[in-house]
C-alpha cells in the first residue's frame, strides 16, 4: 500500500479532473448554482491525527445533506434508540432523496435518516428537546472540527427556504400521519440552516474522524459510543448515497454521505476520514468527480471496508 501523501492526493485529483466538466451543479436551490463548477478538493485525517490535502481543500462550500449525519449524531445523544427508530427506519430507500411516493405508502415513516424526510423527522425531534437547535449544531461542529468560525451560509439557507415546496410537502405529509410534532416552517428553517453549514474539506475530514475512531473526536472527546459510531457507518453504507448507495458500495466500498453541494464524506473505520468536494453532480445528486476520486483512492490504498 502506498504511503499517504499530499503528492499522492494531487495525482488522484489530476486523474479525475476531466470529470469536473461532466457533472451538473445543483440548481434547484439557486444559491448553490453560484459555486465554481470546476472546483476539486480532497482532505484526509487519519485516526492518529495526520492531515493530508490537495486541490481546493480549504475552500468552504455548502455541506448540504452531509449535515444529516451530524443531526442524527446529536439526536442519538438526546433520545433513546427506541424513540428514534420508531419514527424513522434503517433501510435503504432506493428512491431519490426528496421523493414523496414511499412516504405515502409507508404511512409517514421515512425509510432512513439520510433522505430528506428522515432528516426532517430528526430535526423535528431536535426541535422538541433542544432549546436552541441551530446554536447547538454550531457548537457541535465547531467542537468536532476544532474551528471556531464555522457558520451557516444565510444566503444558501434563505434560497432553500424560498424553494422549499417539496420539503414542505414531505413535512406536511408526515404531519398528516402524526410523525411530525413541531411547527413545519420552524423545523424546516433549522433543517435548511444545517444544510447551509459552510465548511471546507479539511474541516469536514477533521470533524468526521469520530466515525473512524469509534466515537471519539480529534481532540479525544467522546461524541458517541463505539456501537453508535458503527451503526452510523452501517447506515451510511446502505443509505448515505441515496439510490446510488449500491453502485457506490460496489465501486468505493466505504461508508459515505454526500450532499448536493458536491461534498462527500467517507470513512475507513479505525483508519481515516476522507472529505472530497467537486460541485458537478451525477443524475442521483452525488458528486461525479468526488466519487471517482474515492474510487481511485480505495484502489490505491487497497483499503476499504468491503
Ligand atoms: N441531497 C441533498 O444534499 C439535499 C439537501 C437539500 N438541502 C434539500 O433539502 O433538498
Amino acid at each position: 500500500m502506498p504511503e499517504l501523501s499530499n503528492a499522492l492526493l494531487e495525482t488522484l485529483l489530476e486523474q479525475v479532473r476531466p470529470l469536473t466538466a461532466r457533472g451538473a451543479v445543483a440548481s434547484y436551490i439557486p444559491a448553490l448554482a453560484e459555486v465554481p463548477a470546476h472546483a476539486l478538493g480532497i482532505a484526509i485525517v487519519t485516526s492518529d491525527g495526520q492531515l493530508f490535502q490537495a486541490g481546493d481543500a480549504q475552500t468552504r462550500f455548502s455541506v448540504q445533506s452531509i449535515s444529516k449525519v451530524l443531526s442524527l449524531s446529536v439526536a442519538l445523544t438526546r433520545y433513546s434508540d427506541d424513540e428514534i427508530w420508531q419514527r424513522v427506519g434503517k433501510e435503504p430507500s432506493g428512491q431519490p432523496f426528496n421523493s414523496l411516493v414511499q412516504l405515502e405508502l409507508e404511512h409517514g415513516k421515512p425509510r432512513n435518516p439520510f433522505i430528506n424526510a428522515g432528516a426532517l423527522v430528526v430535526c423535528d425531534m431536535l426541535e422538541t428537546r433542544l432549546t436552541a437547535p441551530r446554536q447547538r449544531m454550531l457548537e457541535f461542529i465547531r467542537q468536532l472540527s476544532g474551528t471556531a468560525d464555522i457558520n451557516y451560509d444565510r444566503h444558501v439557507a434563505r434560497s432553500e427556504y424560498e424553494h422549499s415546496a417539496r420539503n414542505a410537502a414531505i413535512a406536511w405529509l408526515m404531519k398528516s400521519f402524526g410523525n411530525f410534532h413541531n411547527d413545519v416552517s420552524k423545523v424546516m428553517q433549522t433543517y435548511f440552516h444545517y444544510c447551509a453549514l459552510s465548511m471546507n474539506c479539511v474541516e469536514l475530514a477533521r470533524s468526521f474522524v469520530y466515525l473512524a475512531n469509534q466515537g471519539k473526536a480529534v481532540d479525544g472527546t467522546t461524541i458517541l459510543t463505539p456501537r453508535q459510531a458503527r451503526q452510523i457507518n452501517a447506515l451510511m453504507i446502505t443509505s448515505g448515497m441515496y439510490d446510488g448507495a449500491g453502485e457506490f458500495a460496489w465501486r468505493v466500498g466505504m461508508p459515505a454521505k454526500s450532499g448536493v453541494g458536491g461534498g462527500i464524506i467517507a470513512v475507513i473505520p479505525n483508519k481515516m476520514s476522507i472529505a472530497v468536494w467537486s460541485p458537478g453532480l451525477d443524475a442521483i445528486g452525488n458528486s461525479l468527480a468526488g466519487t471517482a476520486v474515492l474510487e481511485l483512492l480505495s484502489e490505491q490504498l487497497g483499503s476499504s471496508v468491503l
